[in-house]
């Protein structure tokens, strides 16, 4: 029978299922929900150094083929979340490691966060979301070249647990080069392929109306709208970084062919983002159940016979 045992980090996860930060994880009902769920583990709302009320509502708001958002990064504070990893790590010692997300609003508020992670007792993994579109007046970090480097030299002057970084997607491969080279100059563990694609526009055409308040309407697509920015995103950094650094696919999951497709660009780790607010948790059973049995059509008993190896013409 196929397997979906995924090691990363020398831990072996059940499955490479996850949710995207931002869905599902904002408080301790969510994230307790997430950890007892057929997700493999859990990653963290980002956070900023203090609660964060983010924009005005209606902000979500699920379409056909996806989901446009734009959320202003609200959320219970750093101290919030970093009890809850911690607590956990408590309560459950042989728990999988936890994701934990941070997006400060300068260089500054992300070291800051980060010095405390290190100093913490926080065992799992970190995510630095450089890729937040939605901040009225915060233009992305991971699109300001000499930016991404100059953050990533400071975190890397004393930050020695796993790091990782959410990228939004590129769509140029000048982009893609350049990002590539500034992020292999640096001891991550992963990138995460992509967050939302900023800045698109949903129409409600009865009546004649954006959907979502802020930024009259502007926000992050997610859902099948990105799947194939996502899988060039993925694929691209899978080919261009070193192969210590793995991927994370992030993007248009909603079903076991779309993961497939993501672990044939190279992913390792899998999340889930708009299908899971639109499911609910048992979005894990089904995509793993399908995947499973796209493996087993196929005849492959693991996901390493396959990862990686898309084919091209
Ligand atoms: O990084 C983010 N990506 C999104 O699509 N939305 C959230 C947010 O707006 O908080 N943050």
């Amino acid at each position: 029978p196929a397997s979906l045992a995924t090691t990363f980090l020398n831990h072996t996860y059940e499955n490479p299922f996850m949710n995207a930060s931002g869905v599902h994880c904002k408080d301790t009902k969510e994230l307790n929900e997430l950890d007892n769920s057929k997700s493999s583990t859990f990653i963290t709302k980002s956070s900023t150094s203090l609660k964060r009320e983010g924009n005005p509502e209606p902000r979500y708001f699920s379409v056909p083929l996806g989901s446009i958002n734009s959320m202003g990064l609200p959320n219970e504070g750093f101290n919030y979340y970093l009890k809850y990893v911690i607590d956990r790590q408590q309560r459950m010692p042989k728990g999988n490691p936890a994701f934990f997300s941070v997006a400060g609003m300068s260089v500054d508020e992300n070291l800051k966060m980060l010095k405390a992670v290190q100093d913490s007792d926080f065992n799992g993994v970190t995510e630095l979301n450089l890729s937040c579109p939605n901040v009225p007046g915060k233009p992305q970090v991971a699109y300001d070249f000499d930016l991404l480097g100059e953050i990533l030299q400071k975190v890397f002057e004393f930050f020695t647990k796993p790091l990782g970084v959410k990228l939004p997607p590129y769509f140029d491969f000048a982009h893609f080069d350049t990002a590539a080279s500034i992020l292999n100059r640096f001891p991550l563990v992963y990138v995460n392929c992509i967050n939302s694609i900023g800045n698109g526009l949903y129409i409600d055409i009865e009546k004649e109306s954006v959907v979502i308040k802020p930024k009259n309407g502007f926000g992050g697509l997610g859902g099948e709208y990105i799947k194939p920015t996502a899988l060039a995103n993925v694929r691209a950094f899978y080919t261009r970084l070193n192969p210590s650094i793995k991927i994370i696919g992030t993007g248009g999951i909603r079903t076991g062919g779309d993961a497939f497709e993501h672990l044939l660009c190279g992913a390792t780790m899998l999340q889930v983002g708009t299908e899971l607010y639109k499911e609910g948790v048992s979005v894990f059973d089904r995509i793993e159940r399908e995947l499973k049995e796209i493996m087993e059509k196929k005849g492959y008993t693991s996901i390493e016979q396959f990862r990686g190896k898309l084919r091209t013409l």
